[in-house]
């Protein structure tokens, strides 16, 4: 066989560098098929020994083993035992490593090692290694293993003419010794002797290497992991609740101060009234919140500087596959926590149309700051403010965070459903470098603080009282007539009775009608909308505007209508700005207007099927 051109096969764990290396090698000696019958990949190529003989080489899909997973493993598994259909058993095995994780990288090489084919060891992604500050013996891992071990840089195109030397002279000098299978491998030991070869060929590491990997093998682990990454997003949101009474309450008892200061000392007039009931009741509303929003980027700023917050992106990718996204949107999903409008723009990191379209759509889904003032006024003012069954884990917070989840899983949801029908395609990994863990720097997050904080003061300061002082004259006029209530007789009011027509059956009342529309503008809006309404209403009257928002929707609202009202949020179709940038983006009105669609009527049917159950409960 070896008369004709040698084939070599390169085989190894995804991402290990099998693709460069074998770009390195072949240049653009290379053809691109499938393999019959199966939408796998077939990529093959020839490239040269030193003098000038040829050689063909196969690039195969990343494996974690020879038990078949996947339609790839399956494919790889096949070929190297030659009962791949249309391809002859390769005459040598490169088996590529990469060197900087070699305890999960050497368990596969072993089983590959026990099929009793020419094997040479590519020890790649060495330059990583070093940097990292790992020091590893090549030698006495090829002693151990029994097969040459070259080390390798595969985009740098370093040790390839010693990785082809030690291959042809592993063909040259074998002697088969009659094992056709794999021998029976039991995964523990299998892992257990990886590992412990490992430790063998690691010369020196650093402690903050060794240091790194123990706490990722942790934290990358697909259950522990998963649970570590809950029970952060868990401690965030209890925080946002345990950590914000205060400062709110001071917050909210400057803008008690200052409305008193100035009805006592400017004369009742269009302007004053304006000034209290419109910007001071509600733009005051909103930001009474601000204590909450950065308790909220608080935490997001420490994972990300600490260097966690890639590693919950890892983690994140695997999850995202299976509904038909890449791990690539997982930055841009992320920052649509922070607001949908820079993660819409961030997308376009993302290069499959259909992937990064998906991407878009489900951006709202995930909560955006702008969503946490409502969503804390409500659960302020109708979720009780206790522990949960004598655990000391706030009721308050535990709902938080189920909404935020609720958006999540949503968002889930509805990526596999786009993938398979509007925004067909597969989903496809991607390859992220983990960065190292690192004290934060109390600078960095004071910066990022007071840039949150910024941010959400400006939109108080414009869109937020733009929004409020037009809804405010709305509400003023007509004047009503004595003894008619003045918000249900305004322009606003009228409209709004309108719309309750439309989301009485999920539980709506005129309030929240009300609240709707502006909320366009902002979501926040929401909460300056209901503020100025009670104001408004409660115009002249001591008691009642002494009475904060909350407390007069509890009077007002069931806890049904409350919960049909949060559920309405998790999915509330987009504001202005989001729908904007998504034209822009998608380059038309088919995907804002599809969007706002979908989102309305999942928004429509959350908050009914919250309402009826509650009602159901008793809770109307
Ligand atoms: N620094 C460094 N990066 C490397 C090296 N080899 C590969 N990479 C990078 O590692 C990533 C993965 O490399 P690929 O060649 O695609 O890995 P693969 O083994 O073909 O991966 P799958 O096909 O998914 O199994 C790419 O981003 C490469 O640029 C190396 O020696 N050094
Ligand atoms: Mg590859």
């Amino acid at each position: 066989m070896t008369a004709a051109i040698p084939s070599i096969a390169l085989v190894g764990n995804p991402n290990a560098g099998k693709s460069s290396l074998f770009n390195a090698l072949t240049g653009a000696r290379q053809k691109i098929a499938n393999y019959p019958g199966v939408t796998v990949e077939r990529k093959a190529g020839h490239a040269s020994f030193a003098d000038g003989r040829p050689l063909s080489l196969i690039d195969l899909p990343g494996t974690y083993s020879l038990t078949p997973a996947s339609l790839d493993e399956a494919v790889t598994r096949d070929v190297v035992l030659g009962r791949q259909e249309g391809e002859t058993r390769p005459d040598a095995l490169i088996v590529v490593l990469d060197a900087a994780n070699l305890d999960n990288h050497l368990s596969f090489a072993l089983e590959l090692l026990a099929l009793d084919l020419p094997t040479v060891v590519a020890l790649n992604m060495v330059d990583l290694a070093t940097r990292d500050g790992l020091t590893l013996d090549a030698e006495r891992l090829s002693k151990e293993l029994g097969v040459p071990v070259v080390p390798t840089v595969a985009v740098r195109k370093r040790g390839l003419t010693e990785l082809l030397a030690a291959v042809d002279s592993a063909i040259g000098s074998y002697a088969a010794s009659g094992a056709t299978a794999p021998a029976e491998t039991n995964d523990v030991a299998l892992h257990q002797r990886a590992r412990a070869l490992a430790r063998t060929a690691i010369v020196s590491e650093t402690p903050v290497r060794r240091w790194t990997q123990r706490v990722d093998n942790v934290v990358l682990h697909p259950a522990l992991g998963m649970i570590i990454l809950l029970a952060l997003m868990f401690v965030m949101f209890q925080a946002v609740y345990a950590w914000a009474g205060p400062p709110a309450d001071a917050l909210e008892g400057l803008v008690g101060t200052m409305q008193a200061w100035v009805v006592d000392n400017i004369p009742q007039n269009f302007l004053r009234d304006l000034v209290v009931e419109g910007l001071l009741a509600g733009v005051g509303a909103v930001v009474v919140f601000l204590p909450q929003i950065l308790i909220l980027f608080l935490f997001i700023l420490l994972l990300e500087a600490s260097g966690y917050m890639t590693r919950a992106a890892f983690l994140m990718d695997g999850l995202m596959g299976k509904v038909g996204l890449s791990g690539r949107g997982f930055i841009p999903l992320l920052s649509s926590f922070a607001c949908a409008v820079p993660g819409i723009m961030a997308t376009r990191a993302i290069p499959d149309e259909k992937d990064r379209l998906t991407t878009i759509l489900i951006a709202p889904l995930m909560t955006c700051s702008a969503r946490l003032p409502v969503y804390a006024l409500i659960i302020a003012a109708f979720i009780p403010n206790r522990g949960v069954g004598g655990t000391g884990i706030g009721l308050q917070g535990l709902v938080l965070f189920g909404l935020y989840l609720a958006g999540i899983i949503g968002a889930l949801v509805v990526a596999y459903a786009l993938r398979r029908t509007v925004a067909k395609g597969a989903g496809a990994g991607f390859m992220m470098e983990m960065p190292r863990y690192q004290m934060p720097q109390l600078r960095d997050i004071l910066l990022g603080l007071w840039q949150r904080a910024w941010i959400f003061l400006r939109r108080a300061g414009t869109i937020i009282a733009m929004t409020t002082v037009v809804l405010w004259l709305l509400l003023t006029f007509p004047q009503a007539p004595e003894g008619e209530s003045q918000v249900e007789y305004s322009v606003a009011g009228r409209i709004a009775s309108g719309l309750e027509v439309v989301v009485a059956p999920i539980g709506f009342n005129h309030d929240i009608a009300l609240a709707l529309i502006p909320a366009m503008a902002a979501r926040e809006v929401a909460v300056s909308a209901m503020a100025t309404a009670n104001a408004i209403d409660a115009d002249g009257d001591e008691d009642a505007m002494a009475e904060s928002l909350g407390e007069r929707l509890q009077g007002k609202w069931s806890l049904a209508t409350a919960l049909a009202f949060l559920a309405w949020f998790v999915f509330a179709p987009q504001c202005i700005s989001t729908i904007a940038i998504t034209r822009r983006e998608t380059n038309g009105w088919k995907w804002p207007m599809f969007m706002v669609g979908y989102l309305f009527l999942l928004a429509y049917a959350a908050a009914g099927i919250t309402y009826w159950t509650a009602v159901a409960f008793g809770l109307g």
